[in-house]
């Protein structure tokens, strides 16, 4: 337990935030590289969060923030 916690604080994350207009192709370019495949994609209402392991030791949390939220953020960030 004690080992596994130790191995754990050696792991790098990285955030990414994606952002874009409304069908923009956010969506589809996260299940494109988490799943290595196209879906048919609806509307992202809020955001996803998805985690791809890109090496042993090494992870990249997706933050897929909907069109609309994106908007939103982009507009207060003005400010
Ligand atoms: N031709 C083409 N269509 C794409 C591409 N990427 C996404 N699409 C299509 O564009 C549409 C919207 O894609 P999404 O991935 O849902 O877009 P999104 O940016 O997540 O949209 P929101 O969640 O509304 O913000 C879907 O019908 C996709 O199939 C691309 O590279 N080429
Ligand atoms: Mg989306």
């Amino acid at each position: 337990m004690g080992l596994q916690n130790a191995k754990a604080s050696w792991v790098k994350r990285t955030n990414i935030v994606m952002l874009g207009l409304d069908s923009a192709g956010k969506s589809t370019l996260l299940y494109r590289l988490r799943y290595k495949d196209v879906f048919l994609t609806l509307p992202t209402i809020g955001f996803n969060v998805d985690m791809i392991e890109a090496g042993k030791d090494f992870t990249l949390t997706f933050w897929d923030v909907g069109g609309f939220l994106s908007s939103t953020l982009k507009e207060l960030s003005a400010f």
